[in-house]
């Protein structure tokens, strides 16, 4: 149902109609400014024009192959004009491939005739019949989402989730011997550093961009059924399956060679199950950051001339995280439907994978996104060396773990009076706040060993960090 009336029934200017177009999602409209760059890459013009270079090369290699009787390789200057098409794509060609389309109501049909509205200028009209041959419309398609995929890994996805990495890596670094209590199931616990907590999270992270970093970009070429049927129809004596071989793995991907008409996507929902993965860790980072913030282990640093709260001047916001987790997931929404139904398509296809792959872009933008605002909201953030040593000075009962287990070393080496350790501690601590002297002085009485009871004694909460620092030098890339 199409809107063209320049007033809306209620008198309002119809927004649908302003010229530049107004966008409906956010990732055109609002978060353009971080998310245009997949636009190259992942948007429906770069998709066309992805699929007028696999069209391009596949006219160039059956001719390189010699692949039909009368097919001579193609001269540098034809070579390069056809080239020409790919590189000039541009707004008027997006526009003529849609006028052309509106008459094929066919897309990949229309790409065909694009293409081959330019041969005579190239000299090459005798081969027009070349442009898509033996193709099934899936053949350019899965090739040009494989490469237009691979580049936005490559050029966009990788290196923002990678600077995310590297700036949690720092983080981790800078506080690697910076105490902080601990808190499982939300409850003290044995302390820990800030640093150490923030390298797991740059060790998990790393860990999910190293798999994508890693991915297969598989492609195929074989026909309508996958079966090379019309290509042997047409040339019994070519190697076909060689041929196409070598055709995807020259534009960079790795051959499938048993297919039905469609790529059977199994590559893509790795991939998605993998960036998925990265954002809900992240996801997990924001909440956890957030959660350090609301009790004071984090200072946001203000941001001049912006505002926290409409209402209530005091506040400053951690909305870069808000906005982080909301974007992950729903990035993550739409890379787990990605996942879970491209692997399926019914006999040997239906259009389903057609409709569905056209949001690869959004569910990338969304993470890019997500990305992208946890990077600037960690850049504001000052550690409150105050608040967390405050925080673990608090809390001298989380040394009860320490006590009874350095008294049950001392049991087993043969000290006396090391009986029920544990039953000692909890009677001491469970559920009742000890403070520094009490703690000493329950410490003094036990008996222990002089070198075991020297060593308790000039453990505080904020020492007890066991390998923390140590762990992030030897084990944090
Ligand atoms: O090579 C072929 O085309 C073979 C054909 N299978 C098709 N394979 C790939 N694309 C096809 C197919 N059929 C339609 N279309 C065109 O796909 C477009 C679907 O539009 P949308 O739902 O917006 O993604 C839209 O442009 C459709 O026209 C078959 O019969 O097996």
């Amino acid at each position: 149902m199409s809107n063209t009336a320049q007033t809306l029934p209620s008198g309002r200017v119809a927004l649908s109609q302003q010229s530049p177009a107004i966008a409906l999602g956010p990732l055109d409209g609002r978060y353009r400014p971080q998310t245009a760059v997949l636009v190259d890459y992942l948007s429906e013009a770069a998709l066309n024009r992805e699929r007028v270079h696999v069209e391009v090369e596949w006219f160039i290699h059956l001719c390189e192959q010699r692949a039909l009787t009368g097919l001579e390789p193609l001269s540098d200057e034809q070579k390069s004009g056809l080239r020409a098409i790919v590189a000039d794509f541009d707004a008027a060609s997006v526009a003529e491939l849609a006028e052309i389309e509106a008459v094929t109501v066919h897309d990949v049909k229309a790409v065909e005739y694009y293409i081959g509205r330019r041969l005579p200028g190239l000299g090459l009209e005798h081969l027009t019949p070349l442009v898509h041959f033996a193709c099934t419309s899936e053949d350019i398609n899965n090739l040009s989402y494989a490469l237009g995929i691979r580049d936005a890994i490559n050029h966009v996805w990788l290196p923002a989730a990678r600077e995310l990495v590297a700036a949690v890596a720092t983080m981790a670094r800078n506080a690697k011997a910076t105490p902080m209590l601990s808190h499982t199931h939300g409850q003290p616990a044995t302390p820990t550093t800030l640093g150490k907590e923030l390298a797991v999270f740059a060790h998990r992270l790393g860990r999910q961009v190293q798999r994508v970093a890693d991915t297969e970009f598989l492609g195929k070429l074989n026909g309508a059924t996958g079966t090379f049927a019309a290509h042997t129809a047409a040339a019994p004596d070519t190697d076909w399956p060689e041929t196409s071989r070598s055709f995807v793995s020259h534009l960079g991907l790795t051959w499938n060679p048993l297919t039905t008409q469609i790529e059977s996507h199994d590559w893509q929902a790795e991939l998605y199950a993998d960036m998925a993965r990265f954002n809900r860790i992240l996801h997990n980072l924001c909440t956890d950051v957030w959660s350090y913030i609301s009790i004071g282990y984090f200072h946001q640093i203000p941001v001049e001339g912006a505002t926290g709260s409409s209402t209530m001047p005091h506040k400053v916001n951690p909305i870069r995280f808000e906005n982080a987790e909301a974007n992950a997931e729903i990035s993550c929404s739409l890379l787990d439907t990605l996942a879970a139904t491209l692997v399926t398509s019914r006999w040997q296809r239906d259009l389903t994978d057609s409709s569905s792959q056209r949001n690869i872009g959004v569910a990338f933008g969304h993470s890019l996104l997500a990305v992208s605002n946890v990077l600037k909201g960690l850049d504001r953030l000052d550690v409150a060396q105050e608040v967390l040593a405050e925080d673990l000075d608090q809390n001298w009962e989380v040394l009860g773990e320490a006590v009874q287990t350095a008294m049950r070393a001392e049991a087993i080496a043969g000290r006396e009076g090391m009986d029920n350790p544990y039953e000692r501690l909890k009677e001491l601590t469970r559920g009742h706040r000890v403070d520094a002297d009490r703690m000493r002085e329950f410490i003094a009485g036990l008996g222990l060993s002089e070198d075991t009871a020297r060593r308790l004694s000039e453990l505080g909460p904020g020492q007890y960090t066991g390998l923390a620092e140590q762990l992030v030098d030897r084990y944090l890339d």
